[in-house]
């Protein structure tokens, strides 16, 4: 460590520690959202004064496994045990090198960002002004009345750490980078969020913009470049969440190798690429599937029993379908895989036992990095794959170099028939009142689907499109609406989450991007403009699988604005919320859309299948 650093760290924060306390406030939801993720708790320790004080640590239900993650990383780096992780102290901070110091600092701000996107998720709920005067009229949780400080210490961290800045290396430049991105984005929400509203209101009240001084040069547009986070949080979610070692006992083993010898006949009629399968259960499909038909509709006595201890051991989980591979020898292989069919229950594990001789998994990163990870896999061992390992890693067996004998992997999962026909929708203000289920003002029961209110660019979150048939994204008002928005970054960082969610998303998912709709306002539409202009651009040339929606419909031919029938009519000055008629119409463009309906000239499932960019028509709005 240079001379420099280390009279830094006697600057680094003297007292610091980060205080996580965790309870149960089940129902902090808001009145009136149908949100699925149902149960909060949030929890703030404000009564240290450092940097690292007042950490929001906000636990939705669907963050539970990230903070954890989180917790176990950053532990592991400062080696701090992680039942510890409550008071990480200033020892260890002081004591761990220059980069983990990184390490912590990007965790912590992971947390803030789940903590935020929390905060937005609580619809209504604003971060206070300190002693503002509406203080009183807000939604807000009492313990989040100390917010403010969050951002005091993002800036004495950030302030801390570039103390640190070992000039010498590039990853540490690149890492400082990140982060100065992240504060910037946090602060610029926090700041955005704190703006005093009616707590049933979804964005901030309109603000004037001044006009842009864009040329529309599409021909010089660049395709997106890709935002690469990896390395800046230090990727928390490993290829498997565990690997347990002598899950089952040696008597279980015999049993269940027995009962599969005995469907040897079964396994030779089912050759895929370089092993054998047979299945019970429901059926799974997948592509080469040859054991899609189940030998049974049911499991039969052995695997019901390991069913069994598997849910013993997580009783939250729903194991419906059994396929299991048999390697007979060291040349018998499975081809590189992602079990990410959309049959497979969204946020599901898939539990793996293995019977036999011990085998090397290959697991390798999705990020292009081809970055791989060899896990030995032992027999009467289990692992788990969660469904995020499925969207960032894929898996593989090799031929081994030395000699294998039998082995056998049995697989559960948790498959969905009716999933297949789900719909996700993660939209802004406009899309909140959208409704899926049955009865008024619904989607109805014929398209299931969940709606994730996503206020900003960044907050869209591709992993929770996995297994869902349509995806819909209708976000970016928020984020151009910011007078100091860049509306290139803008477009581009919502080009790279629909280049992430194509990725990620079964071929056979339709995946739908809202433009952003006409407002009232004349600056605000130029802003749109240019937006929906490089969005067009990316879905006609760079990436044709995305479908488009229309929204000339809501237009008004003379002014080219937001008609008014379709804007609010509580509040005729606010530029960019719909009303009740507009709501209705966009309900049917989306539909339309999801139904396959000729838009754009083309049913979707020509979209879908298109592998060549094709151009489409003129998407511009007609202002002129
Ligand atoms: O045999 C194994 O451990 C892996 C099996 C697998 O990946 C699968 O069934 O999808
Ligand atoms: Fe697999």
């Amino acid at each position: 460590m240079s001379q420099e650093t280390k009279t830094n760290e006697q600057n680094f924060p003297p007292t610091c520690s980060v205080q996580v306390t965790e309870h149960c406030t089940p129902n902090d939801q808001p009145e009136g959202s149908n949100e699925d993720n149902s149960s909060f708790q949030v929890s703030i320790s404000s009564h240290y004064s450092t940097p690292f004080d007042c950490i929001l640590l906000a636990q939705a239900q669907e963050l539970r496994s990230d903070v954890d993650n989180i917790k176990l990383n950053i532990c592991s780096q400062l080696k701090v045990d992680s039942g510890k992780f409550a008071t990480v102290t200033p020892t260890a901070i002081k004591n761990c090198n220059t980069l983990n110091k990184i390490t912590l600092a990007t965790g912590l701000l992971a947390l803030l960002n789940m903590s935020e996107k929390v905060c937005s998720t609580i619809s209504g709920c604003r971060l206070p002004e300190a002693d503002t005067e509406h203080k009183e009229n807000l939604d807000i949780p009492t313990s989040m009345s100390q917010l403010p400080t969050v951002e005091a210490s993002l800036q004495a961290i950030h302030a801390s750490l570039l103390k640190h800045k070992d000039k010498d290396s590039k990853t540490v430049e690149r890492m400082f980078k990140s982060i100065e991105e992240q504060l910037e984005d946090l602060r610029v929400s926090i700041s955005q969020l704190r703006k005093p509203r009616k707590s049933d209101a979804s964005t901030p009240d309109f603000l004037p913009v001044p006009v842009p001084q864009f040329q529309l040069q599409l021909d010089n547009f660049n395709p997106p470049h890709r935002v690469d986070t990896s390395g800046l949080i230090s990727e928390p979610t490993p290829c498997t969440s565990s690997y347990l070692n002598e899950f089952i006992d040696d008597s279980m083993s015999e049993e269940l190798k027995e009962f599969l010898d005995s469907h040897s006949a079964d396994f030779d009629r089912n050759t895929e690429r370089g092993h054998s399968v047979v299945s019970f259960g429901q059926p799974y499909v997948y592509p080469g599937a040859k054991a899609s038909t189940p030998l049974e509709s049911t499991f039969p006595d052995p695997i019901a029993k390991l069913a069994g201890i598997i849910k013993a051991k997580y009783p939250d989980s729903i194991i419906n379908q059994c396929l299991v591979n048999r390697y007979i020898d060291e040349n018998a292989v499975l081809p590189e895989h992602s079990d990410n069919e959309i049959s497979v229950v969204h946020g599901s594990n898939i539990f793996t036992v293995s019977i036999g001789d011990t085998c090397d998994v290959t697991f390798k990163k999705k990020d292009g990095s081809n970055e791989e990870v060899v896990k030995s896999i032992k027999g009467k061992s289990m692992y788990v794959m969660s469904r995020d390992s499925q969207s960032k890693w894929s898996h593989r067996i090799d031929p081994s170099p030395t000699s294998r004998s039998l082995r056998y992997s049995i697989t559960f999962r948790y498959v969905s028939k009716n999933g297949n026909e789900a719909t996700i929708i993660q939209g802004d203000s406009n899309t909140r009142h959208l409704k899926f289920g049955s009865g008024k003002g619904t989607f109805g029961d014929r398209l299931p689907g969940k709606r994730l209110l996503r206020y900003t660019i960044d907050a869209i979150e591709p992993e929770a499109c996995i297994g869902y048939k349509n995806v819909v994204i209708h976000c970016g008002i928020n984020d151009i609406r910011r007078p100091q928005a860049d509306v290139r970054d803008c477009a581009t960082r919502l080009i790279a989450k629909l280049d992430k969610i194509s990725r990620i998303c079964k071929s056979s998912s339709k995946i739908i991007v809202s433009p952003i709709l006409p407002t009232k306002s004349q600056h605000l539409n130029e802003r749109a403009k240019l937006f929906n202009h490089l969005l067009f651009d990316y879905v006609n040339r760079v990436n044709p699988r995305i479908g488009c929606l229309d929204f000339n419909n809501f237009l008004d031919a003379e002014t080219g604005l937001l008609a008014n029938q379709y804007g609010s009519y509580r509040d005729r000055s606010d530029a960019i919320h719909l009303g009740s008629s507009g709501i209705f119409t966009l309900s049917r463009v989306i539909v339309e859309k999801i139904r396959g309906n000729l838009v754009d000239g083309r049913l979707f499932s020509h979209v879908v299948n298109l592998n060549i960019p094709t151009p489409r028509g003129n998407h511009e709005y007609h202002h002129d």
